[in-house]
Parts: structure tokens; C-alpha cells; sequence
């Protein structure tokens, strides 16, 4: 974690530094001077003694804290995607992964042998998510673990698993996110909490969600993580962004009773997981007992401070924000949060979330801390501060007075030590917004304000986007209703229901062949509408037609796996095949696109449904009393076959029971044992490109 040089163009960067090593081949290229992290000496006299002067762990509990510390984070992971799939999912992961490890010991790094001990976290939502006592490396080093090993990377690529640390689930869990909710992840990259947003916001699977999550990040190439992370959740309701939040542009949106009309956007949810010295993850980064300083966290107070000051301007009163650090520091932690309370007055409250984590250990929120100076001497108070650590000591990181320290409930903050359940630590605060802070106008002005701000109905078409730090965004091309060039096909070959609003859907150019074609929700599109040219938008939509030149199909955009969720409700009986059990393992486990499986092999049941199917893409449906499958297929001259990327046909085949032992290789036997064996893609990419057409 920690600050990062946003100013830094990594691509550029290398490039530079290839052109140098190229100009001149003798220079020894920059020497790495990162040390292995087993080398890395896992101690620190400084940030002991700041720790125990702030009293972060009872005294008591003070060598389980340090020793903890010390020692590798243990994996941990959620189940996600469909609920039938992640409860199929579930009872895989128990019956098939967990009960043979169950009292399974491993050598582990410094340790002789460690049990595995999968435990269920009770707080988490549905029981989907798991800690397992080893760490990502022990997993990835033991043979007796590869196949759980595999599991996680397949799952992963393919949407099933997502591997998190447990203490990092917490902030959605305490967000309380529904579908109907506006929400804004202001730190977002790399994305592990935006993706629990995005999992929150489709609860309901039945319907579409009218919420949305704004994903934002400052650091741009960061915010590519988030597109990566949004590209496996296949969401038509997530935006991303790139700026710094501390200054989050103010957006409007229609309103929706006048659309005419445009109100300002207040976020019902927010996350403000802000940079911090992330010292509460020196069990996943060792590197940060090598450079921890009491200056970090110093440093750190302000962007915080300012991020959250923001957060609170954007969010909807009776809205709830949560705040969070994976920090120990009370500097970072309730410093920033107290400053806030102090300066919003009675307009925003600590919520008490007792009852809403239920078995997870966590200290309660300090109430009583002392700034210090980098040359570690503890301020009780500002007037004690030396001139020259006034700039860094400010006034505003000092803790309430005792007599004052009731009245802000700081002790409903949340912070969880290493020791308590073996995870990383973690601080959160969950605040509500009851009023308009003091320095906002009144409702009701505001609302006069934006009731005379017509707009026009028709929005402008988008212009061509600025450079924006080095990156030029492609537009945001809406297709313009029925009357699309490439729309009255698609309509017709996938015989879609009459309501579907084309309007949704867009390219990322204005001229030449439309190639893929991204579907978002009428609120993300009503967003990205009125504020594109105020806000830096980096992705949005769910891919959902490709463009498929083919001899064969009638119409020329292929179904997209991505998108099919969001559209298969559109999408009418013509282009649709119920396909049995057998066959659906048929497709999958003849996966070559040069050679797909032939009607003739299909069940009669199967042969007789596309018999008149017209040739080109179409959606396999499979259903059972546990499972509810649905997948781009091809229906070829002579052939039937799925249309999806390795990963998801290894997903796939595992939920229907079937065998995908080709796809299981044990990386720990020599390649010449293992003939047969295909390695897994390990990240969700089409494999399958236009070009390829049904070659029987
Ligand atoms: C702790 S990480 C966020 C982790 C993320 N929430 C997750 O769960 O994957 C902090 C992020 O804040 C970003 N950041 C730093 N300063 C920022 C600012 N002023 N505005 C927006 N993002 C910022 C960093 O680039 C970094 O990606």
C-alpha cells in the first residue's frame, strides 16, 4: 500500500529505460535492491516502541501481537458469482478440497509442519467466504496441495473464487450495499472491495440493478486493475474512474421525476478504503519493517483527512460511508475520523456495527493517543510541539479532551490485531450523514437551484476525449434507438423482446466498423451522458456483441459471455437451446474451436432442437434442481459447441460433475508423465477470436 508516486508513467518509464540500455548495452541495467522476503529480518525497535507508547494491544496481549506479526498471512478466499452456482461451488470446495485437508499437516516456511484448517468466517455474508491456516506461497510450493492450488487459480480466472484477505472483506460487509444504491469506491484499485460492491449490488438476480458503483482511483495505471477486476464480475452497472478524490468532481444525474430536469449525484454508499502506511499488512509485505517510520502515518493524515472530508460532501444524508485503513496507526485511524467529527458538527455520527460482524474479534476504537515526531518524542498536546515538527504535527491529530472524548464515540471504531483471528490487521469506521454538514448550503437551496437548471433532453453527442496523463481514452459511443446501423440485425437474428432499450448499448468509436459492442445500465448511461465531459472516464459496460464476420451467420455480431447475464432475458426463444446434462459436457470437453463436436454425437433430444436452428451464435441453457447454466454457444453447419474461454469451460465442467482432469495438471510431475495434460489460461480471456468460424 503506502503513497504512490502518482506522477510516475511506468510504461514510459520502462521504455525509457530500454531506449538507455539500448543506446548503451555495457550499462549494467538498475540494480534491484529489493531483499527476498525471506531475508528480511522481521523486526523493528521503532515501530514496537510507537505502538506500545499509543497502546494499540493490551499489554497482555502485547507478544501474540509482535509474534503474529511476524509470521506469513494466511489465504483466505470468497465464493462468488450466481447463487446457484456458488452454492454448487460450496459443496464442492467441502466435499472435494476440504475434507482431505482437513487434518492434513504441511512443511511450511520457518515452521516444521502446520495444519491446513479451513475456517468458515462467520460474519461474512451467506458463508461464502474461507481461511485456510497457509499461506498463498506454502499452497503454491506443496504438492499435496496442488489440486487446491489449481482450484484457486482456475476459479479465480474464471470468476467462481475471489482470493482476498479476510480483514480487506470487511468494509463492504459493513456498507451494507443493495441494488437500488448509488455507490462510490473512492480509492478503488486493485479492486478486491469493488468487486464485493459489484457482487452486493446484484443480490438480486432476477432483475437488473438500479444502482451503480463508481469505481475511482487517481493513479491512471491503476485504474486499468479496476477494469481488469470489473472485466471478470461482467457488471453493466460499474464506472470507472481517474481522479483524485480529495477533489471528486460533483456529477449530476436526470431526475427521475422530471428527466427533463438534472439533480446533483449524492451517493447513498461510499468507500473511502484511502492510502495509508499500510503497516497492519507487514504479514503480506515484510519489506515495510525495513522502512517503517512514525513520519508515514504523519505524512499520510492530510490526503486522508481530505478524501473522507470529500466523501462525506458526496454522500446522501442518511447514507453511510465507511472509512478504512490497513493501518495500526491511531494517526491515520481515529485522527482522521475525530477531525471530522469535530469539524461536521452534529451532521455526521459514528454507526455502532456490533451485530453486524457476527464472531469476528476486534478490539474497540481508541479514544486517547500522542502524536509523535519522526525523532520519536510523544506530544500531549500541540503547544508542546517544536517549531520545526509543527508542520508535520499539526493540531488537528490530537486526540479529544477527556471531558469531550464521550460525545464523538470513537470507541465505535473497529480495529482488528493480527492475533485475534491469525489475519492482517485492519482499521474501520462506519459513519452516517444525518445533516447537511455546516459548510453545505441547505436543502433547500440547492434544490431551487438545480430545479432551474434545465437541461437539454438530448444530450450532445460525446466530442472526442483530451489526453489525460499520458492515456487517450477511446469515446463513448451510444447507439442512437432502433434506427442503428447494426442494430435492426441484431434485433432480428437474436430475436429480442421489444422493450430493449438499444440505447444502452455503445461502442468505443465513432467511425469505422462497430467490433465490440459493451451494454450498460439506463443509470450508468444517464451518468456517463451528463458528466462525461466533466469526469475522466477510464471503462464502462459489459462486453456483450462481438463483431463475427462469418460466411455462416445471417447476422454479424457473435454473442459475448461477458455480457450474456445482463442480456439473455432480452434475448428470445429463436436463439435459444435447452440442452441435457451430456451434451453440455460434450460441448466442453471438446473444446478445440477446429474441432468441435458434431451434431450426430448429441442426443436425439438435442439433434431435434437445431434441426432448424439457423447456424451462427446462440445461448446453451442447462438447468437442474442446483444448477441454472447459461452459455454462448455456436451452432455450426454440422456442429454444436460452446463458445467460452478456458477457464469457464473448467469452471463449468466442474460444477456439472464432470471430468476435467486435463485441465488439472500437476505441475510437480515432469511434463513427458503428464502427456494428455493442458495448462490452464490462467486469466479470463477469449480464446476463441472472430476468425475462427465452424471449420466442419
Ligand atoms: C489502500 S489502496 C485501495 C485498495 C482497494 N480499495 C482494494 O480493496 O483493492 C489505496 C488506493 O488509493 C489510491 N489513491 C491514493 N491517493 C488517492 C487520491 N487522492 N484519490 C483517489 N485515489 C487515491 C491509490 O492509488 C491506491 O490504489
Amino acid at each position: 500500500m503506502g503513497r504512490k508516486n502518482r506522477n510516475v508513467n511506468k510504461f514510459a518509464q520502462r521504455k525509457r529505460e530500454k531506449r538507455e540500455q539500448e543506446k548503451n548495452p555495457q550499462a549494467k541495467p538498475a540494480e534491484d535492491t529489493r531483499k527476498p522476503y525471506e531475508d528480511i529480518v522481521r523486526e523493528n525497535a521503532t515501530f514496537e516502541e510507537y505502538y506500545k507508547a499509543q497502546k494499540v494491544c493490551p499489554d497482555e496481549e502485547w507478544s501474540q501481537f509482535m509474534s503474529a506479526l511476524k509470521e506469513n498471512l494466511p489465504t483466505a478466499f470468497r465464493i462468488t458469482g450466481s447463487k446457484c452456482e456458488a452454492n454448487a461451488l460450496m459443496k464442492i470446495v467441502k466435499s472435494e478440497y476440504f475434507s482431505d485437508i482437513l487434518n492434513m499437516k504441511i512443511k511450511v516456511e520457518g515452521h516444521e509442519e502446520e495444519e491446513i484448517k479451513p475456517v468458515n468466517l462467520p460474519w461474512y455474508p451467506g458463508g461464502f467466504a474461507w481461511q485456510l491456516r497457509v499461506s498463498r506461497t506454502d499452497i503454491r510450493r506443496s504438492e499435496a496441495l496442488y489440486k487446491l492450488h489449481n482450484f484457486l487459480v482456475a476459479e479465480t480466472a474464471a470468476g467462481g473464487v475471489s482470493r482476498q484477505e479476510t480483514v480487506s472483506m470487511i468494509p463492504p460487509v459493513v456498507l451494507q450495499v443493495q441494488p437500488h444504491h448509488k455507490v462510490l469506491d473512492m480509492c478503488a484499485a486493485p479492486g478486491s472491495k469493488t468487486a464485493q460492491l459489484i457482487e452486493f449490488l446484484h443480490a438480486d438476480e432476477d432483475k437488473i440493478p438500479t444502482g451503480f458503483v463508481i469505481a475511482n482511483d487517481v493513479d491512471n495505471s491503476r485504474c486499468y486493475m479496476l477494469v481488469h477486476q470489473a472485466k471478470r464480475l461482467n457488471s453493466p452497472a460499474i464506472l470507472i474512474t481517474n481522479h483524485d478524490s480529495a477533489v471528486m468532481p460533483a456529477l449530476t444525474i436526470s431526475d427521475p421525476k422530471n428527466p427533463e430536469l438534472t439533480k446533483p449525484l449524492k451517493y447513498d454508499r461510499i468507500l473511502c478504503d484511502v492510502p495509508c502506511s499500510g503497516d497492519a499488512t507487514l504479514r503480506k509485505n515484510p519489506d515495510i519493517w525495513l522502512k517503517w517510520s512514525t513520519g508515514n502515518g504523519n505524512n499520510l493524515h492530510g490526503i486522508q483527512y481530505r478524501v473522507l472530508r470529500r466523501g462525506c460532501e458526496l454522500l446522501e444524508i442518511g447514507g453511510r460511508l465507511v472509512y478504512s485503513t490497513c493501518s495500526f496507526n491511531p494517526i491515520e485511524n481515529e485522527a482522521v475520523v475525530h477531525r471530522l467529527l469535530q469539524e461536521t458538527g452534529d451532521s455526521v455520527k459514528l454507526v455502532d456495527v456490533t451485530g453486524e460482524l457476527p464472531g469476528l474479534k476486534y478490539k474497540k476504537g481508541m479514544t486517547y493517543w500522542r502524536p509523535a515526531s519522526k525523532d520519536m518524542v510523544f506530544y500531549e498536546k500541540y503547544e508542546e510541539v517544536p517549531e520545526k515538527w509543527q508542520t508535520v504535527v499539526r493540531p488537528q491529530m490530537f486526540p479529544p479532551s477527556p471531558e469531550s472524548a464521550d460525545k464523538f464515540n470513537l470507541d465505535r471504531c473497529i480495529r482488528i490485531l493480527p492475533h485475534q483471528q491469525d489475519t492482517g490487521g485492519f482499521f474501520v469506521a462506519v459513519v452516517e450523514k444525518v445533516a447537511p454538514l455546516p459548510w453545505e448550503k441547505d436543502e433547500k437551496d440547492q434544490k431551487e437551484q438545480t430545479d432551474n437548471e434545465k437541461t437539454p433532453s438530448k444530450p450532445e453527442p460525446p466530442k472526442k476525449r483530451r489526453r489525460m496523463g499520458g492515456y487517450r481514452e477511446d469515446p463513448f459511443v451510444f447507439f442512437s434507438g432502433d434506427q442503428e446501423d447494426v442494430f435492426p440485425c441484431i434485433k432480428e437474428f437474436y430475436d429480442l423482446k421489444e422493450d430493449f432499450d438499444p440505447t444502452c448499448l455503445l461502442t468505443r468509436c465513432h467511425v469505422g466498423k462497430k467490433k465490440n459492442i459493451y451494454l450498460v445500465t439506463p443509470t450508468v448511461k444517464d451518468v456517463v451522458q451528463r458528466n462525461e465531459k466533466n469526469i475522466k472516464i477510464i471503462n464502462t459496460g459489459v462486453k456483450t456483441f462481438v463483431r463475427c464476420d462469418n460466411k455462416n451467420m445471417t447476422c454479424p455480431f457473435r454473442l459475448s459471455q461477458e455480457g450474456l447475464q445482463s442480456i439473455s432475458h432480452c434475448i428470445g426463444p429463436e436463439r435459444r437451446v435447452r440442452i441435457l446434462k451430456e451434451d453440455l459436457i460434450l460441448v466442453l470437453q471438446n473444446d478445440d474451436p477446429s474441432n468441435p463436436p458434431e451434431i450426430k454425437q448429441f442426443s436425439d433430444h438435442t439433434k431435434a432442437l437445431v434441426k432448424d436452428f439457423a447456424t451462427g451464435s446462440c445461448i446453451l441453457e442447462y438447468k437442474d434442481d442446483e444448477l441454472d447454466l447459461t452459455l454462448v454457444g455456436w451452432r455450426g453447419v454440422h456442429s454444436l459447441r460452446a463458445y467460452t474461454a478456458t477457464p469457464d469451460t473448467v469452471h463449468y465442467l466442474r460444477l456439472l460433475g464432470a471430468d476435467y482432469s486435463k485441465y488439472d495438471v500437476n505441475k510437480f510431475k515432469k511434463a513427458s508423465d503428464v502427456p494428455e495434460a493442458v495448462v490452464p489460461v490462467p486469466q479470463a480471456m477469449d480464446t476463441h477470436c472472430e476468425e475462427e468460424e465452424d471449420r466442419v
